[in-house]
């Protein structure tokens, strides 16, 4: 045969390989991409049960390690199986034009081979299963060892988390080791079946040395060594393929099947259609709050962690929520952002049903300080304002009446002053202040905090209050509270335990029969306020005392009745 053709063979060949596999590369490398920005859109938008249910170790191990499968792997594994694929067949294509013969023992060891590569892939992928799953473990103990560094190194357990580290390590290592003993299981057969294509080729041409000419046995030769490896190659790929899939299965899950808090779309669906009142941009101008009989659980199954709740709280006043751990504020607060769906009763902001609401304007127009100031890597200004809607001047404002303003100011970036990972270059109090600077710079009708103050000292606890009992914010403040003394100096109290409002009060109200004489004729009453009251050391009291008192000589302004708001 012509050395031409030979080289023709050899150049369509290559060419096949290069731009089958450079297409399917690039579809592959844009649909993983596609797929992340979904799953994670998604989880985003997971209600919180999802979080409560769901370890941190298998979210992470999502977003890396199987991002990484889908991302870089399978676009290599790709490439190695069809090129490898193209590179048999033009291997192929060539001997059996020459060696027409060799196609007899050719056809029984594929077949082979592919037996076998069917039997290693049923075990791999459940191996690359398990290899996967048992990660989680893994990141979620180095999150969890990372996030309590300080706890572990108080105690003195930096050992005992080192050797669960070790341990969690050979864990997910485990599944590996056994995925590496499967595939010498396979490969070491299909190698040894490769081989004997070659010996096939060489009895061939040995038998019959005068029917073939120099070029075209060394050709041959060479084609048929290589199309061993060739196939080998395309099998390893193909199960490399397999197994990777795995993580794009996952991926999907996450992209189209993971529940999602209720969007506008579906509430209108599902027949609350959005309240025509909400309609009105200012809403809600008031700020008043009415709870009605409202029921709520985590999760179907778990017992009501609010039951029956009613409050009601004005336009403009600052009403706290004190009781136990576990007796259910912080419930109220998740029910009030509909981060849970109440199971029964209702929630009003201005005489609108927040069910009826988007979640995006109920969340929006409630302004919250949580218990951990959550702080971005960023500039202080992306910190205060991160979707970019106000000036230097609003921010500056609020920045001022957190009383940051020197400590931004003094800074050369001003406003651009970096913030470093989770606010590591301010005070814990500092971090708290800024996040109140970022609820106040909306100028929310609602100010809601959640033990807002429970990890920062008195002064702060106290500058807090001032700032945001301060006239010019004209604002419903609701303040979840561990301290009694936080709350004291506002203007109605509710005690909550065990999911009930149990107690309310003003402070003053609330105080009067925890401080009667111990000779009173009138016995103390066993409340869940005087419970709290008690366990409180001297010096606090007389802080608490005194707060109170000025507190109820100060607080004569008149506060709307919420009803009329209905
Ligand atoms: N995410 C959750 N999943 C399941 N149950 C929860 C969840 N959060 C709270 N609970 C349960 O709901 C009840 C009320 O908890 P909640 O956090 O509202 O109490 P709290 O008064 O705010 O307590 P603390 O002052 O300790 O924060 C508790 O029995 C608690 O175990």
């Amino acid at each position: 045969m012509d050395v031409g053709i030979y080289a023709l063979l050899g150049g369509l060949q290559f060419l096949w390989f290069w731009l089958f596999s450079l297409l399917l590369v690039a579809s592959v490398y844009l649909s993983s991409t596609r797929l992340h920005a979904l799953a994670f859109e998604r989880v985003l938008r997971s209600p919180m049960a999802f979080f409560d249910t769901v370890p941190l170790g298998r979210i992470l191990n999502r977003f890396t390690r199987d991002i990484d499968s889908a991302d870089l792997a399978l676009c290599d594994f790709f490439r190695q199986f069809y090129q490898n694929v193209g590179r048999s067949i033009g291997a192929f294509v060539t001997i059996a034009l020459i060696v027409p013969i060799v196609l007899a023992p050719l056809i029984p060891l594929t077949v082979v081979s592919w037996g076998l590569v069917y039997i290693y892939l049923r075990t791999s992928v459940e191996v690359q299963r398990i290899a996967a799953i048992s990660r989680s473990p893994l990141y979620a103990h180095y999150a969890e060892t990372l996030q309590g560094l300080s706890t572990i190194r108080a105690h003195n357990a930096q050992h005992r988390f080192v050797a669960k580290a070790d341990q969690a390590l050979d864990d997910a290592n485990t599944p590996y080791w056994y995925s590496l003993a499967v595939q010498n299981w396979v490969w070491l057969r299909v190698d040894f079946i490769s081989h004997l294509l070659t010996l096939a080729v060489c009895i061939v041409v040995i038998a019959q040395p005068s029917r073939w000419d120099a070029a075209a046995v060394g050709l041959i030769l060479v084609q048929a060594t290589q199309m061993g490896s060739y196939a080998t190659y395309a099998g390893r790929g193909w199960s490399e393929l397999q197994n990777n899939m795995n993580a794009v299965e996952r991926l999907d899950h996450y992209a189209t099947a993971l529940p999602q808090e209720p969007s506008r779309t579906q509430q209108e669906a599902g027949g609350k259609a959005v309240s025509v009142r909400t309609a009105t941009r200012a809403w809600p101008e008031r700020g008043t709050i009415i709870i009605r009989g409202l029921s709520m659980r985590y999760r179907p199954g778990l017992p009501l962690a609010l039951s029956d709740v009613n409050m009601e709280v004005y336009s403009g006043e600052r009403v706290g929520i004190i009781g136990r751990s576990g007796a259910g504020k912080s419930s109220i607060v998740a029910a009030l952002f509909r981060l849970v769906e109440p199971s029964g009763g209702t929630v009003f902001i201005d005489g609108v049903d927040t069910q009826t609401l988007p979640l995006a304007r109920l969340r929006r127009a409630i302004g919250i300080l949580p218990q951990d100031p959550v702080l971005f890597s960023g500039s202080v200004r992306a910190n205060i304002d991160p979707v970019g809607e106000f000036d230097d001047a609003e921010i500056w404002h609020a920045l001022r009446r957190v009383r940051l303003y020197d400590r931004v100011a003094q800074h050369a970036a001003g406003l651009d002053m970096p913030v470093g990972e989770s606010g590591d270059n301010f005070s814990s109090g500092q971090r708290q202040l800024l996040c109140l600077a970022r609820a106040l710079v909306r100028r929310p009708r609602i100010l809601v905090l959640d033990e807002a103050t429970a990890s920062v000292d008195y002064e702060t606890d106290a500058a807090i209050q001032r700032i945001i009992s301060s006239s010019e914010w004209d604002m419903t403040v609701v303040s979840i509270a561990h301290r009694l003394q936080t709350v004291m100096s506002y203007d109605r109290i509710y005690v909550v335990d065990n999911g009930h409002v149990v107690e309310t009060g003003t402070p003053s109200s609330l105080l009067e029969q925890c401080t009667l004489p111990a000779d009173a004729a009138i016995a103390r009453p066993d409340t869940a306020f005087y419970r709290m009251f008690r366990e409180m050391d001297r010096r606090a009291v007389a802080r608490m005392l005194a707060q109170a008192q000025e507190a109820a000589s100060n607080n004569s302004r008149p506060v709307a009745s919420a009803h009329q708001n209905l």
